[in-house]
């Protein structure tokens, strides 16, 4: 059985097991539960604090895990990022009250509070500046009015928790992040198991990035109309029963087939259709 790790709470649990059931595996019906034994699919999901799951996965005791590509980071785990999933995506960034540092240059002698005090002792260490970190669960924003730090290093995604704390972000982002899966570093890249459950997800990632679409076309507009609609290997193309008329069948990404269906349809292409991809295997 593959032993999976999957995030018991907080920003990445609802996706992950989402993503999951969507690529078919069964989910916990309860939140107190634990572990899952999924029979049918031969894994076992254990749901885990997103923050110790890089540890778990790292001891080889589970053969992967879902977590944040921060967390992975900060845990300085001996583990690796296999797949990006998409979701729970930020940056990591400073911030403090304006007027305070100009750029991470300035934070010398000031004190960083943080949730992630890996990540942040390391790029002070690669800044060459000499700040003191001090560590917080979570809220950190206020930590500048209470007079904790001068400066937080936090999870960025809309902006919406700085703003309310009156606080300004400082020099470039650390670090984008977003969902991945992780394997210990080094463990066997070919095991079959787990090439299995990476293409079942990388079947949800292109489910829901990419739609069908089927059009019908002149036959000497099919070059230009091919070009609109390359698709991922190469377009169907099927003759219709009107002479000198094809149909085209093409996957093209969700977020341009509006675009395209316009191009096409001034191409003088018709019955222009697009279809959900409910699964896929590439
Ligand atoms: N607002 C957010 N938007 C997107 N991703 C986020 C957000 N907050 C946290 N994350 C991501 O979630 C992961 C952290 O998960 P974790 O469960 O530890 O914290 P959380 O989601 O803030 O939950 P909580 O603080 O309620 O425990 C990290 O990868 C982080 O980048
Ligand atoms: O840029 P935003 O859209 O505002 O999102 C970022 C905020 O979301 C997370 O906080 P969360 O709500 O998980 O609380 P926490 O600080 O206690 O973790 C994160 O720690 C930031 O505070
Ligand atoms: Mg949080």
């Amino acid at each position: 059985m593959l032993r999976i790790a999957v995030p018991n709470k907080g920003s990445l649990s609802g996706p992950a097991s989402a993503m999951l059931h969507e690529a078919g595996y069964q989910m916990r019906k309860e939140s107190k539960e634990l572990v899952l034994v999924d029979p049918d699919n031969e894994v076992e999901f254990f749901y885990l604090r997103p923050r110790d799951i890089a540890i778990y996965v790292s001891s080889g005791r589970l053969d992967i895990g879902i977590t944040g590509r921060d967390l992975l980071l900060d845990s300085e785990a001996d583990a690796e990022e296999i797949l990006a999933l998409g979701f729970a995506r930020s940056t990591f960034r400073y911030a403090t009250k304006p007027g305070t540092a100009k750029g991470v240059g300035d934070f010398d002698g000031m004190t960083i509070a943080t949730s992630y005090e890996g990540i942040v002792a390391q790029h002070l260490k690669d800044s060459g500046v000499n700040a003191s970190v001090v560590h917080l669960d979570g809220a950190v924003e206020t930590a500048i009015e209470l007079g904790v730090a001068h400066v937080i290093a936090d999870v960025v995604e809309t902006g919406t928790s700085l703003r309310n704390a009156g606080l300004e972000v400082i020099g470039e982002p650390i670090m984008k992040s977003e969902a991945v899966v992780i394997r210990r570093a080094g463990a066997d890249a070919e095991e079959p198991k787990v090439q299995q459950f990476l293409r079942r997800l990388q079947g949800v990632l292109v489910a829901r990035t990419y739609v069908m679409m089927d059009y019908d076309c002149r036959a000497e507009h099919l070059e230009r109309a091919v070009a609109l609609t390359p698709g991922l290997e190469s377009p169907t193309i099927s003759p219709l029963h009107n002479e000198g008329w094809v149909a085209v069948r093409a996957m093209v990404p969700a977020k341009e087939a509006q675009r395209i269906m316009d191009d096409l349809y001034e191409l003088g292409a018709r019955a222009i259709l697009t279809t959900a991809i409910h699964a896929c295997r590439l």
